[in-house]
């Protein structure tokens, strides 16, 4: 049934060592796990199957030198294991070894949502793991669990994330078949976030589950920041794999500051190794976000260009329709720097600026976003301007204040807006302002990145735009959400016999360009994490490097007590937004064509 490639840990970043004479067979296998996001092959993997099969032992070394975590399983097309690796210990040496016909289709793997109660796990993490299990995504032996305080039956917790689980507009076809399968497999167990005997008991129903085979886990921490160490502490102490490996995927936030974070990873590695941990950023996991690098390294047309000598500025926008809703208490804690900024919109800062990675292994491409993160300038308090939604009427309809929030004290000095110009210091970007603009309670919800072009050097036809030349801007939209675009706006002559310049986009519209529905972030992140794929998920020293940034602002801002300027619900925001924008010689570009055109 299942027909993908599932890779282990740092799998992309094998290098297969063997002795001479196993060469092809090393270098068809690395090929194979390279593959791992390719659809069936299955002749071509019996080949491989049957070649390695001969063989008894691969040496393997990891290009980046990191330990693997306990054993892990490289699975074939067919979604059972053909080789395990085993680590003893960090800093030994890796063995592959090939697993017995036996041993293959024996392997399981368990997901354990913890928090499966809440808000994220009903919206996003069960809804995606339906997804893949619609596509044929997840392994023939699967069990999904939920974990939270609150007592429910399986019977219970099946009825509670049936509600939220949809198939696909293209796939509709024997969805509440699939759904009715689904939801077979998914069990609930019932206990306190810090019991290492109820996380013994979960233990005992994943083996029953597990039924003697090797075991997988993945525990998704969907709780309260506060609660990530006991978890984790728990679910390693009491229900960790014991043949297989155990990964834990950690929501955000990471921390509120430099040292929280520190302590937070620091507490984590002392029951987990790093390639254990998956801190999860959703946006990595959106389609844009994901072609950026695509359209960057795979396109001659943009690379040239991808530096101060053609860019003018980058602009970063986050924004949506609606106010902190029923996550008061949380926001409150953290503000809009931390919620959106710091993690978000940076990654996507990184993933832009970053030099032309030496692979794309999960190792190499971090190592680029941890550089550009470190040539940063950390955030002063000059470079940013804060804001926070107030109430208001519209059309008969109020809007509350974020104050309103029964969860927010009335004082609360907590931005809900944001902007800050961010500026990188090397050879490729210095001077060049990364603008970033992050706000709940908006007029729309949209997020995109915009890259607005130098002027056109002596531009013969600059008659024909009058003064401003920023009417003339090329301006480069990738509009991560909603309805996905890439659009380039350029320059051309209206038909006619006249000679008269209008402004157009070459637009590429996902919706027009492509049928098929864009899988959630939550579905690609998940399958990665499943597999071993870290790309999309933050090392630790590149979250050293991000707060860095914007620690010192933090503290700058709650210390001296800095009053947020009031916007209304609904509006554009704070004005200093602009006034911040001038300052580094930027017009936002989400201000409405009707500026320019
Ligand atoms: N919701 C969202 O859109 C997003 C959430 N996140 C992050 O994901 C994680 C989960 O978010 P979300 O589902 O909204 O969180 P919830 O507040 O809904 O909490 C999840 C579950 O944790 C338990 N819980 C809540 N508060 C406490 C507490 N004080 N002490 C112990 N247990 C508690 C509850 O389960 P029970 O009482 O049954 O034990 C609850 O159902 C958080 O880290 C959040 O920051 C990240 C991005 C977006
Ligand atoms: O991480 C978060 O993201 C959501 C926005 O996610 P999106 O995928 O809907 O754009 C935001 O609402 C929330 O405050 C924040 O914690």
């Amino acid at each position: 049934m299942a027909t993908r490639l599932m890779t282990p840990p740092s799998s992309s970043s094998t290098n297969f060592s063997p002795s001479s004479s196993f060469n092809n067979e090393a270098k068809l296998f690395t090929r194979f796990i390279s593959r791992s996001r390719k659809s069936c092959l299955s002749t071509w993997v019996s080949q491989i199957h049957s070649k390695m099969n001969a063989k008894k032992h691969f040496r393997l070394k990891s290009s980046n030198g990191h330990p693997l975590n306990a054993v892990s399983l490289h699975y074939g097309l067919d979604g059972k294991p053909i080789a395990k690796e085993n680590i003893e210990s960090p800093g030994k040496e890796r063995q592959s070894i090939l697993i017995s016909e036996a041993e293959k289709g024996e392997s399981t793997l368990s997901i354990t949502v913890v928090g499966a109660s809440g808000d994220l796990a009903k919206k996003k993490i069960f809804p995606a793991l339906f997804a893949l299990f619609y596509e044929d995504c997840l392994p023939e032996n699967f069990t999904v669990f939920g974990y939270a305080r609150t007592k429910l039956t399986d019977e219970e917790l099946r009825n509670m994330i049936s509600k939220t689980l949809t198939c696909r507009i293209d796939k509709r076809e024997n969805c509440e078949d699939k759904m009715d399968q689904f939801l077979k497999r998914c069990f609930y167990q019932a206990g306190q976030y810090n019991s290492e005997e109820h996380f013994s008991e979960l233990d005992k129903k994943l083996k029953e589950k597990e039924d003697g085979k090797l075991s997988n886990r993945l525990f998704y921490l969907s709780v309260p920041p506060n609660i990530f160490v006991d978890v984790v502490r728990c679910a390693s102490c009491s229900a960790a794999s014991a043949n297989g490996w155990t990964r834990v995927i950690v929501e955000k936030p990471f921390g509120r500051d430099s040292e929280s974070s520190g302590e937070l990873t620091r507490c984590l590695k002392q029951y987990l190794n790093e390639d254990q941990i998956f801190r999860i950023d959703h946006y990595l996991g959106k389609e844009l976000v994901e072609n950026l690098s695509v359209l960057r390294f795979s396109n001659l047309v943009f690379e040239p260009l991808w530096s101060r000598n053609y860019i003018r500025n980058v602009q970063l926008i986050f924004s949506e329709d609606f106010g902190t809703e029923g996550r008061g208490g949380y926001f409150d804690n953290y503000g809009i720097i931390r919620d959106i900024m710091q993690n978000h919109l940076l990654q996507i800062l990184a993933l832009f600026a970053m030099e032309t990675p030496v692979s794309l292994d999960a190792e190499d491409i971090r190592n680029e976003k941890v550089k550009v993160l470190r040539s940063m300038k950390p955030l002063q308090l000059e470079d940013v301007i804060v804001g926070q939604y107030k109430g208001h009427s519209k059309g008969g309809r109020s809007y509350p204040a974020y104050t309103d929030d029964p969860m927010v004290p009335n004082d609360s000095l907590t931005p809900t807006f944001a902007a800050a110009a961010l500026f990188i210091n090397n050879a490729r970007w210095d001077g060049i302002p990364f603008l970033m603009k992050a706000g709940k309670a908006l007029h729309t919800k949209r997020a995109e990145i915009r890259v607005q072009f130098r002027h056109v050097p002596g531009n013969l036809y600059k008659r024909n735009f009058g003064t401003d030349l920023d009417k003339a801007t090329n301006e480069l939209v990738l509009r991560v959400q909603p309805d996905e675009a890439i659009y380039l706006k350029i320059n051309n002559k209206v038909p006619g016999l006249g000679m008269r310049l209008d402004r157009s986009d070459l637009n590429l519209l996902y919706r027009a360009r492509y049928r098929k529905e864009i899988p959630d972030a939550y579905e690609r992140l998940l399958l990665d994490a499943i597999e071993g794929e870290r790309r999309l998920f933050i090392r630790s020293d590149e979250l050293d490097a991000a707060w860095a940034l914007f620690t010192p602002l933090l503290k700058e801002l709650e210390e001296k007590k800095i009053v947020p300027e009031l916007y209304p619900y609904g509006s554009r925001g704070p004005v200093g937004a602009h006034y911040l924008a001038a300052k580094h010689n930027v017009r936002w570009g989400d201000l409405g064509n009707e500026m320019y055109e």
